[in-house]
């Protein structure tokens, strides 16, 4: 081999051995799995490293994701139980840990989530000290904040991908009664990725056209159209398709794959991720809940103060003093 090499090459310069794009996933299950197909497919990085406990599983999805090298950007994919294959990482994204059985709420796995934290972030963070942390695993909010604690990074390098997925539902959705493209819906899901997320009828818009201007019920108890169910199968969609499927991953995927194009494009788009909210809506928790947020290489950059109604900052102020009172018990 060394020889047909040394006839069919005149080398010029060594190869750079360092991309500038290069994203570890934690957790090769269904997320993380359909995390890093999203992120290949679509071209966002072609550095990625997987790392999970399962050998056997992590190098048969590295063969069978390398055979189709050919229809990629020729990426570099590498797969170790072992995080110093981490170094180097711009983006660790961590979907490692449980998931919720049929019937099962998030906030159910969060002990024994944040145990499989204790080993992940302060190794990542140890061979990567300049990374963006992105949290998927569940519950969400209260993961990101235990990885914002164990790894000591600023608040603008530690994020949870939050409701973005949920705000994705939303549009869906609204989008489909409405007849239009998601894209061309906008509205906003805040708070926690969960039972107790918030959606700001306020600001649902076509065309900068607010839907509570035309029909000022929309999204209350009296909305003679109900648009309120939307909402409500928001919230109850992981569940319907746990129980049609056993897991969710696909839509994570793609959100996960597209707050990491963001981050690494430094493309300053707005989404809706989990970030310390004390200080913002008059909240003065230390916890984690999705507010829209302008992201980009630095990780979190600014936080869009929407205007909100105020049954929508009572919400707020509930999910919050509900995640305050269970980071209280958890051992970290
Ligand atoms: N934030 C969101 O929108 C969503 C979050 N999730 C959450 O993502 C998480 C993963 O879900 P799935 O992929 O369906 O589960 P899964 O069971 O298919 O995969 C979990 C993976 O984590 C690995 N793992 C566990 N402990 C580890 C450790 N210490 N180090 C390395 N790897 C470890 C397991 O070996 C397994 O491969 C769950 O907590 C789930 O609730 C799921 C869907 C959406
Ligand atoms: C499982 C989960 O968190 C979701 O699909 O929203």
């Amino acid at each position: 081999m060394a020889v047909t090499s040394k006839n069919l090459f005149r080398v010029v310069t060594e190869p750079c051995p360092v991309t500038s794009n290069k994203v570890t996933v934690v957790g090769t299950g269904q997320v993380g799995m359909a995390t890093i197909f999203s992120l290949l497919a679509q071209g966002v990085s072609n550095d990625i490293c997987m790392i999970d406990m399962v050998e056997d599983k992590l190098q048969g999805e590295l063969m069978d994701l390398q055979h189709g090298s050919l229809f990629l950007n020729n990426p570099k994919i590498t797969a170790s139980k072992e995080f110093k294959t981490t170094a180097g990482s711009k983006l660790c994204i961590v979907t490692a840990g449980v998931r919720q059985k049929e019937g099962e709420s998030r906030l159910k796995l969060v002990q024994r989530n944040a145990d499989v934290f204790k080993n992940i972030i302060p190794n990542l963070v140890q061979y990567s000290p300049n990374t963006i942390l992105m949290i998927v695993s569940n519950p969400c909010d209260i993961l990101t904040y235990v990885a914002w604690k164990l790894s000591g990074l600023p608040e603008n390098r530690v994020l949870g991908s939050g409701t973005n997925l949920d705000s994705s539902r939303f549009r869906f959705l609204i989008s489909k009664k409405l007849g239009t493209s998601t894209s061309s819906v906008h509205g906003w899901i805040i708070g926690e990725h969960g039972d107790s997320s918030v959606p700001v009828w306020s600001g649902v818009n076509v065309a900068g056209v607010r839907l509570k201007d035309i029909s000022p019920k929309l999204g209350t108890d009296d909305d003679p159209e109900c648009w309120k169910v939307i909402h409500r199968d928001v919230v109850q969609s992981a569940y319907e398709i746990i129980k049609l499927k056993g897991f969710t991953n696909w839509a994570i995927g793609l959100s996960a794959a597209a707050l990491a194009n963001t981050i690494l494009t430094n493309q300053h788009n707005v989404h809706a991720v989990s970030v310390l909210v004390k200080g913002m809506h008059n909240l003065d928790q230390e916890v984690f809940l999705s507010l829209p947020a302008v992201l980009g290489s630095n990780g979190v950059e600014k936080v869009v103060l929407q205007k909100l109604a105020s049954n929508e900052r009572c919400a707020l102020k509930f999910t919050a003093a509900m995640l305050e009172e269970i980071q209280g018990g958890i051992k970290i």
